[in-house]
């Protein structure tokens, strides 16, 4: 059953938010969330919630549970198979965009389908997950209408493993990203896994630098094969007016080990940093948002319908 009602989640962010605005007079860049070991005292009520769905912490990919075995599984099989050789083959075969033509709003609604096996926090159908993030930024940040639309998006790349987009398996699709073509960070989960990876005793691929320079741009590097990279294709390709902070975040969101762990840096130009700024802020809303809650989707469908229209072609190339 679907029901609309306020995440009392939000509620708190919100009172978060306007204290922030409060104390300093402007808006911080630092999302409405805070983590809890950086949380005072006083902020104890407007906490990110430290329970997912299933009442176990966010992103613990080692504690025993239902999904514990599969998820690890699914990380076993990216590890191994993502590859320089097989992400060169990925971007040229997707880079053509021939699948299919359709809306963006089409894509919504074909995720429906779609349920992400990578996940240890959310068994919900994906259109949910876009929503709920998207209503949650929207809350936060009401006047970014461009970070709405960046959020209701940032997932539909995730169509690659429907049999009408190539039909991927969810290792070229689903789960954190990371580059390929130098060494694999230890911040990536079930790391372990990539011994079994060829790249990993190639000579030319597995140190700091690999094939890549000190502050390159991570324009320049390829990253695992999945639904960031190709989200970004398309909406670059069918040339949307979205920020290139919005850009950024569709095309990195899954790159824990940088966002997160703080890892690779060494990879990014200035722009970089500045659009990850926005990529922290993103992130939160991403990942805490993940709730049971359902939204009504035809009550936000028109709010959304006029963002696509202002910054998408009604019909793009997928
Ligand atoms: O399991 C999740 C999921 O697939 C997300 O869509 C992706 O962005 C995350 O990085 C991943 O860990
Ligand atoms: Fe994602
Ligand atoms: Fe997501």
């Amino acid at each position: 059953m679907t029901i609309s009602v306020e995440n009392p989640i939000f509620e708190k962010v919100s009172a978060f938010q306007k204290k922030s605005e409060d104390k300093t007079g402007e808006l911080k860049l630092d999302g409405g969330f805070l983590i809890p070991n950086m949380a005072t005292k006083d902020d104890e009520a407007f906490l990110a919630p430290d329970m997912n769905a299933f009442g176990r912490q966010f992103r613990d990919y080692d504690v025993e549970s239902e999904r514990q075995k599969s998820v690890e599984e699914f990380y076993r099989l990216q590890h191994i198979n993502q590859t320089v050789d097989f992400v060169t083959k990925m971007r040229a075969e997707y880079g053509k965009l021939d699948k299919k033509v359709m809306s963006i709003w089409e894509c919504c609604e074909l995720l429906n389908e779609v349920v992400d096996e990578s996940d240890p926090d959310l068994d919900e159908p994906q259109i949910q997950h876009l929503l709920q993030s998207a209503e949650a930024i929207r809350k936060d940040y009401p006047n970014e209408d461009w970070l709405h639309l960046t959020a209701l998006i940032h997932d539909l790349g995730k169509v690659i493993t429907l049999p009408q987009f190539g039909g991927l398996p969810q290792w070229a699709v689903v789960g954190d990203t990371f580059p390929v073509g130098c060494a694999f960070d230890e911040s990536n989960v079930h790391h372990k896994y990539f011994m079994e990876n060829q790249d990993f005793h190639n000579k030319n691929y597995n140190t700091k630098n690999g094939i890549y320079s000190q502050g390159c741009g991570l324009n320049n590097v390829m990253m695992s094969w999945g639904h960031d990279d190709y989200m970004y294709m398309v909406v670059k390709e069918n040339g949307s007016t979205l920020p290139s902070a919005g850009q950024f975040i569709i095309r990195y969101h899954s790159f824990y080990p940088l966002h997160t762990a703080g890892e690779y840096t060494h990879l990014m130009n200035e722009e970089d940093k500045e659009n990850l700024k926005w990529l922290h802020v993103f992130n939160k809303y991403d990942l805490y948002s993940k709730s049971k809650v359902h939204i009504d989707v035809e009550k936000v469908k028109p709010y959304y319908m006029s963002l696509i229209k202002k910054y998408f072609p009604e019909n793009l190339r997928w």
